[in-house]
Order: C-alpha cells, then structure tokens, then sequence
C-alpha cells in the first residue's frame, strides 16, 4: 500500500494544529482521538489539494464536488464526466467524506446505468441587475405596477413610510409583512450599525434571516442616517458573500422583497460577461447590491480589496470557521465597517470556529486565538467529559457564562420554538433509525473489520496513531471503507480495480439494509400524497438511488455539485411547485445548505455526517416559513457500525455547542470512542444498539406513542384508505420475513409481567390463576384477529375486562380473590361469545385481509384513550419489520442534564472565570474603521 500522498506537507500542519489544539493533557488526547481525525478531515477539506490514497478496497465513493461554478447545459450530467474544477467554487462546507471521496476515480463506463436521458425539468432563471437595461426596464415594471396599486386602493393614505424605535423609518408595506422577531431583527441590526459593530444572526434555519437583512437595508435607505464615520447616506456599496446555489434566491429576495436596491451578481451565472473587475468598480460606484460566491471572494480578492464597502454580508457564514483556510482571511482582508454574519449553524465541531466567526464580525474581540482556546476552549471542552471533575464542571459552566455574556450583545439567535407565538410553523418528528446490516453486508463489514488493513492499524496504530500522520491516512481509508459498506455493499465491492463489470446488479436496493428501509418509505409516502428530500453524502450513492427511482416508476429531480449554478434555482422551484415530483435527491452538501424545499413534507438523511450542523442544515430546508403540513425526518444510521459513532460525536457536538450558545448548563457529554469501538461489530442487531441504550429515554416507544397521538398527520379518509390498502399489501410481504417486532414484544412482556405481579400479589389459587391465564390468553387472540379496525380488541387485559362493568366487577373479584368458580366459567364463556360473534369485516382485517404487523386502532374509543393518528403509526410499526432495530427522538437525545456545584467550588470556578476574562481582554486588539 501506497500512502504517500498522506503525508503532504498541508496535511502535516494540519494534523499538528488539531493535536495542538487539544493537547491540555494526556488523558484529554486520548479521549479526542476521533475528534482529531475528525478536524484533519474537515480542515484538509478546506484546503486543497485533497489527499491522495490507493488502498485498492478503500478507494472511496465518488466525491461530491464543490458546488462550484461549473456549467452545463444539462440537468442530468454525464456520469462520466470529470469533476467540475474545485478552484471555481468552494462555497459549502466541507466534509471528512470528502476528502477521502475527492480521490481522481477511474471509473468504469456505464458502471450504473442510471438512464440519464430524461427530459430536464423546466428551469426558471432569475436575471440580476448587472445590465443596465435590464435593472431600468425592471423599476419600470416595478413602478407601474405601484401606480396601479395605488390607483386600485384610492388616495394614498401619507406617508409610505413609517418611524420606528430609534429614528429608524422603514417602508410600511415591507414592515408591516415581517413576523415581530424579525422587526426585532431590524432593530437589533440597527443597533449594531450605530455602534459601528458588526454582529452574527444566528436565527434557526429557516427563520427569515435573508428577509431580515434585506429589510433593515431597506430600512437603512429610508432612514438615511448621517453619521461622522461613514461616508454614505443611506445605504453604500455592499457584498453578500453566499454559498453558490442560494445566489438566485439572494436576487429573488431582493427584488421582491426590495425591488428599487440594484443587485448584481458577481459570479458566472449572473448576466454580467465582460471583465469581473469592471463589474466590481462599477457595482461599487453604482452603490450596488453584489452578490457573489466564496470561491470568487478568493478569486476576485485583488479587485474587491481595491475598494471601500459599507457593509459585508457573509451568508452561511460558518463557512469560514477555519480560522486559518484561505477563505477566512481573504473575507477578512475585505475594508468595510459593518460585518454581519448569517449562520443558522455559528458553532459545529468546536470553540475554535465560534472564535473564527466572532474574529471576523468584532475582530480582536475575543483576544487572540492561543489567549481563547487556553482560558476558554479547553476549560470548557474538559468540564463537559463524563469523567470530568467536579471541579472541571464547575469551571466549564464559570467560564462558559461568561464568554456567553461576552458575545451575547453580537449574536442574536432565536430557535423556532423560542419564536412558536409568532410563526405557526407545523408539528416536526424527528427520528434516529437504526438499521440493521442485511446479511451480506454483515459478511463484508466483518471481513474488513478482520481484515489486514484494519488489524494494522489496531496493533501499531492504536498506539502511535496521534503522532503519525502515515496511520492517520490509513484510519481515515478504513472509516471510509465501513461507511460505504453502510450505505450499499456494492459501492466497497465494485470499485476500480475489479475486473467484473457489474452493471446488472449494481445498487440493487435489497443488498442494503438502509436501503430496504427507503423502499418501504418512499412506497408509502408516496400512496399517502407525501414528498421527500432524500440526502446523502455521496454522488454515487445518489445515482443507485436514481437508478431504484427509475425503476420503481417515481418522478424525481436530482441536485449535486455537478448540477449547474445556473439551472440549481429552476429546480428548487420546479420541486417545490410542480407536485408530480415525489423525490428531489440531494447531497447534502449541495442541497443541504440555504435552499427552501417547503414541497417536501418528509426528509430521509440517508448517511451522517462527522459534523452535525451539516445534517441538522439538511434536514431544516422542509421544515421553514412557508411549510403548512407536518414534516418528519428521519436519520438512517447502521445500528453497531461506524455509523452508530458518528452520531455519537454529533450529539457530543450539538451538546458543547449548546453549552455555550444555549444554555452554560448542560453537562450531558460522554466518552468519546476509541479505535477498538470504532472496528467493531456485535453480534446480534438487538445487541448492537449502543446509542439507543445510552439514551434510554428518548426511544420512540411507538405504542406509547400511538396513545399520546403525538404526530397527528392527514386526516383525509381517502388517504386513509389508500393507506390501508398498502398496509395490506406490504404486510402480506413482510409476514414472510423472519423480522422480529421489537417494540411489540417488548411491551408484550411487559404487560404480562404487570398481569402475573397482580396475580401474585392477590394469592390467587392455583384454579383461580389457570382460569384467569386461560381467560388472559383468549382475550389476547381476540386482539391478535382484531390488530385493525377491531371494536372489540385493543388494549390491555385489564381493559378488555372492564369494557363492561359486569366484566368489571368480575375483574375486582378475580383480583380481589372474591370469584365463584362458576363466575369464572361464565366470564371464560363470553369471551368466546364475543369472538364467535366479530364480523369478518370488523375482525383485525384491512379491507378482508389480516394485517399481522400492524398496531391496532379502535374504532370506538375507550374511555380515556385518544383516537390514534391515521398516518405515521403504521408506518412506525412497519420498521421493525423492515430491519430497524430501534429508533430515537433526536431532540429528547439533545436534551442535557444541570448539575449542582458545591458554593466552594463555584467561587474558585468563578475565579477562574474572571481570570479568563482578563486574558482576553489583555489580548485583545480592537480594530478602529477609518474610511
Ligand atoms: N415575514 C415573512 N413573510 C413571508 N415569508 C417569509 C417571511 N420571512 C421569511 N419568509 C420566507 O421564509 C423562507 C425562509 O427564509 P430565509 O431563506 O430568509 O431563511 P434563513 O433563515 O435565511 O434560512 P437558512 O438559514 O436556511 O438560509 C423564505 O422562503 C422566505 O421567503
């Protein structure tokens, strides 16, 4: 094996800041073992050019490019093709994936065949205002259509304008359409330019922060403040920095949210062909609206810095979380007073990327980078261990609450549930689902995880692993390895180099487990009327699933890095209007990040990420302003596998992130994992739910559920039907499948263990208990045959007994050991009776056929019982039989614990707190704007 390109010399410091970052003491290294690889991952990501590897089995999936300017003039691009050129538009976070992903691939011709000759969808382009004509045929159309407005509605009632808090003055209709967070937004927005400071609106995906920004421009204008350090009246020359695909919505944005600001875009998808830096001189004495990528800030560097700007706008900005990436200092390198950062995701992997951001939005605000991570970072990052003293803890909270007081004036960040009074957004389900290997893969993960390579790095690695760069590159080739294995066998089967061309069967969805799960997803969903974003990391996983879409008959769009920047927004909006289309296919990296896919109403994130930003950001383009129906998500993760950690480290993640940005308080991290639990597999799936036993009490116990009625969905009976009729249909299937219904085992037992304690604590005799058993166990066929629609079943023992109060009062005299044998026998006969007299259609049957891995529903509800919902419990049931193991709600995951500390160690925490502060404030270079 040849590993050569591992050690490249950006790849050597790379690893050495990562180990510097977290070497506060030995035990602490050991413990950021995975985090490190993690960081060279992410950061080598960042920089180019990518390692290279040629270990022949562990030659990764096609990578998923930059979303980068490349253009074609097809929506389906040539599967062959060579990757678009990564110079022309880094604009998306990086993954770990990735950089094991971006290898030169030589691909086999028609490998998979995924009939890529469909016929484009109609795409919708959106024009900027780089030509002059365009911009003044466009405020004509704009004005005439006001002049007819207010020619409809009568004399105007005055001013068009009204005065708010602080001499603000904002257009009246634009104002009056923003939800009361955002108009707090505006004056928060306001502030900060009064102060001349620059700040991070970190609302929630999906919040509005494009509108909020375009509307305290707006405003801005209108105001025409006049201030002593700034040089404009109103609003100046200002650069939106954005991600590639959301460049459009940035222009649709503008013009229709504020049609008089001229936009242009800098960038080759705008309309502007002639030479970039006469676009960025005239833009800037035009006082324009440029609207450019970060791939071009890197490019054009030369030509905006020649420039004053009055105000920089970085959207999506954790992009530049690397303090040194190239990206990062360039932006920084740009002259503007007003930095303001949007970012629904300001914190991802660490401290080190809250302290990039901030260094840019308030440079030398939080002091220098070495001053931070040693009184900020590591005390913080130490403090959230399991194994944490109390001591560390107690420091970690000090510390953390006061670097939270420290930025809270530059960073407003509201969740959607902070903001429920004043957006109705619909109830959201989210789920972790764990899936099992299907025979085959287990076979495959167990050799590899046996395999030479892997006992390698075991052996020697493990020992040496954080000092070698050389086992580093082999660690992150095996990950990749057992990843591909997760997502489809045949992407660690297939690879270059095999000489079997395996075009037949390439991707055949019954070889992966997870796959199996989406093929039962996507047929009902698509009876029930619901669409779907499917993500995934991988292009090739992205065409098997193309490849299954076309065979399975559904309509679908695809978007990945080699989708044209020009033709991206045509399909948003074709998705999101025309609702032929079932599925939009998306990496995540492309597709998770700005976009707003309100049409789906389902999200399947079919592979983690390392960072858990990059999901959550996938996951929030459905579930936004714009959204009216209930959305679910679902996470597919390989129960046992490598998979199950990296979700693991994303939950550690979101917890130190929320201990800074949310609440200083929560302590709920945990142990990260070492090599020997990376390469492992248990045994039995049942056994292999480590992150479900770690969580206990977040599992989606599914009965409980279905009680509660906690996803009310659709309540259309046409719906219902169509539902049921499926349901028959694919149990008639699975009642063939040897799968074992957990849950429903689980809370069989459970109940039978309720009943036999009754039993026993009431000392029945040993008739009295036959007779009850026996009674027990024809009540129990009775719900067996009436798993549906029963009017008789549901339920438990108990209250099948007390459906009548003869029953009931029988019941008591069992229990209290009061019955007549003779009672007994009456009580055994009309349990007979009532199952003798069930109708055929009412009898546990969907429309005459027995529906075996079904819950129940009840058509007359007993006292105290709400009516299930008719939509997603069937489905949930349905999982078990299609190889998930277990499944958790990821919010209950997010939800950390508060400790107590001791007043004695709370004081020296807090001293220690204050002496952080002072370093900072010590290190500190605050930058003066001079125009
Ligand atoms: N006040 C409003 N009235 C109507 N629509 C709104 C309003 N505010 C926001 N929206 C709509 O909500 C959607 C989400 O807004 P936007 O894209 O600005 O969110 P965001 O916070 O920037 O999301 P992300 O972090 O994912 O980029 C957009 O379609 C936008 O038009």
């Amino acid at each position: 094996m040849d590993f050569s390109g591992v050690a490249n010399q950006e790849i050597q410091s790379l690893i050495s800041e990562g180990i510097q970052l977290w070497s506060t003491s030995q035990e602490v290294l050991e413990q950021q073992a995975l985090k490190e690889l993690e960081i060279l991952a992410e950061e080598a990501r960042d920089k180019q050019p990518p390692v290279i590897f040629d270990l022949k089995k562990a030659s990764p999936e096609e990578h998923e490019p930059n979303s980068s300017e490349h253009e074609s003039n097809s929506l389906e691009p040539d599967p062959n093709s060579p990757e678009p050129d990564d110079d022309s538009g880094s604009d998306y976070i990086p993954s770990d994936a990735e950089l094991a992903e971006r290898q030169p691939t030589r691909r086999k011709k028609g490998r998979l065949k995924t009939a890529s000759k469909r016929k484009p969808a109609a795409t919708l382009k959106v024009t900027d205002d780089a030509l002059e004509e365009n911009y003044q045929a466009r405020l004509e159309q704009y004005y005439t259509r006001l002049e007819q407005e207010l020619q409809a509605v009568g004399p105007s009632e005055g001013k068009d304008y009204k005065k708010l808090k602080g001499g603000l003055k904002a257009p009246k209709d634009a104002w009056n359409k923003l939800y009361e967070y955002q108009k707090e937004g505006v004056y928060w927005l306001w502030e900060l330019h009064q102060r001349s400071s620059g700040g991070l609106l970190g609302d929630e995906m999906g919040l509005g922060k494009t509108v909020q920004i375009i509307a305290f421009f707006h405003a801005l204008q209108y105001s025409r403040p006049i201030s002593n350090h700034c040089k404009y009246v109103g609003l100046g020359p200002t650069i939106i920095v954005c991600p590639a695909t959301v460049i459009h919505q940035w222009v649709k944005h503008f013009h229709e949210w504020s049609p008089e600001f001229r936009v242009v875009v800098l960038h080759q998808s705008g309309t502007h062909q002639g030479q970039k830096a006469k676009l960025i001189a005239e833009g800037n004495r035009n006082k324009a609206i440029l609207i450019t990528t970060y791939a071009a800030v890197l490019k054009y560097k030369g030509n905006l810095c020649e420039h004053s700007w009055h105000y920089l706008v970085l959207d999506e900005g954790h992009i530049i979380r690397n303090p040194s990436a190239k990206v990062t200092v360039a932006v920084k390198e740009l002259r503007t007073p007003h930095r303001i950062m949007l970012t629904g995701s300001p914190m991802q992997n660490n401290l080190t990327e809250l302290w990039s951001l901030f260094d840019f939005t308030n440079p030398g605000m939080l002091g220098n980078l070495a001053v931070f991570t040693e009184h900020f970072a590591n005390p913080i990052l130490q403090g959230g261990f399991a194994n944490a003293s109390p001591m560390q803890e107690a420091t970690a909270l000090s510390v953390a609450s006061t670097l939270k007081n420290v930025i809270s004036p530059f960073l407003l960040r509201r969740m959607k549930t902070d903001v429920k009074d004043h957006i109705q957004l619909p109830h959201k389900s989210e789920q972790v689902l764990f899936c099992s290997l299907t025979e085959q893969q287990r076979d495959i993960y167990k050799d590899y995880l046996m395999s030479e390579h892997v006992n390698n790095i075991l052996g020697r690695g493990a020992k040496r692993w954080r000092s070698d760069n050389f086992m580093k590159g082999h660690l992150l080739m095996a990950i990749t390895a057992l990843r591909k294995i997760c997502n489809h066998p045949d992407l660690f089967i297939h690879d270059e180099g095999d000489d079997v061309a395996p075009e037949e069967n390439f991707g055949n969805y019954k070889n992966s487990g997870k796959m199996v799960v989406v093929s039962a997803l996507l047929k009902i969903w698509r009876k029930q009327g619901h669409r779907t974003l499917l993500f995934s990391q991988g292009r090739i996983m992205l065409r098997i699933f193309e490849a299954f879409l076309q065979q399975h008959g559904y309509k679908y769009l695809k978007m990945d890095g080699a989708t044209s920047v020009g033709s991206r927004q045509g399909l948003i909006d074709t998705f999101n209007q025309d609702v032929s289309y079932q599925v939009f296919l998306l990496t995540t990296r492309v597709g998770g990040l700005g976009v707003n896919l309100t049409g789906a109403n389902r999200v399947i994130i079919y592979d983690p990420d390392w960072n858990p930003a990059t999901d959550s950001q996938a996951r929030e383009r459905a579930w936004r302003i714009g959204q009216d129906r209930p959305v679910t998500i679902y996470r597919l993760l390989c129960a046992g596998t490598v998979e199950e950690k990296m979700y693991q480290r994303q939950v550690w993640k979101q917890l130190l992130s929320n201990k800074v940005l949310i609440d200083p308080t929560t302590n709920k991290f945990f142990k990260s994992s070492d090599l020997f639990d990376l390469f492992s597999l248990p045994e039995s799936p049942k056994a292999s739910i480590e992150t479900a036993n770690i969580f206990r009490e977040s599992r989606v116990k599914i009965m409980e559920k279905i009680k509660r009625n906690e996803t009310p969905d659709v309540d259309e009976s046409e719906k219902v039907r169509a539902m049921r009729a499926l349901a028959r249909k694919i149990s008639q299937s699975l009642t063939k499948e040897p799968a074992i219904d957990a849950y429903r085992l689980e809370l069989e037992e459970e109940r039978q263990q309720k009943l036999q304690e009754k039993a026993k604590l009431k000392h029945l005799t040993a008739q009295e208990l036959v007779e009850f058993n026996r009674l027990k166990t024809a009540v129990r066929e009775d719900e067996d045959k009436n798993t549906l629609d029963g009017d008789v079943a549901g339920g438990s023992f108990e209250e099948a007994l007390e459906r009548s109060s003869k029953s009931a009062a029988l019941y008591r005299k069992i229990t209290t050991k009061q019955i007549r044998p003779s009672e007994l026998k009456a009580l055994k006969a009309k349990g007979r009776k009532r199952r003798c007299s069930m109708s055929p259609d009412t009898s546990g049957k969907i429309d005459g056929q027995l529906v075996k891995g079904l819950v129940k529903r009840e058509t007359k509800a007993p006292p105290k019982r709400h009516k299930p919902s008719k939509g997603d419990y069937i489905l949930e049931h349905l999982f078990s039989k299609k190889g998930v193991a277990a499944a958790l709600e990821h919010e209950s995951v997010l939800r950390g614990g508060q400790r107590q500390q001791s007043l004695k160690v709370r004081s020296h925490a807090d001293e220690k707190a204050v002496q952080a502060l002072d370093a900072l404030k010590k290190s500190r270079r605050l930058k003066e704007w001079k125009w």
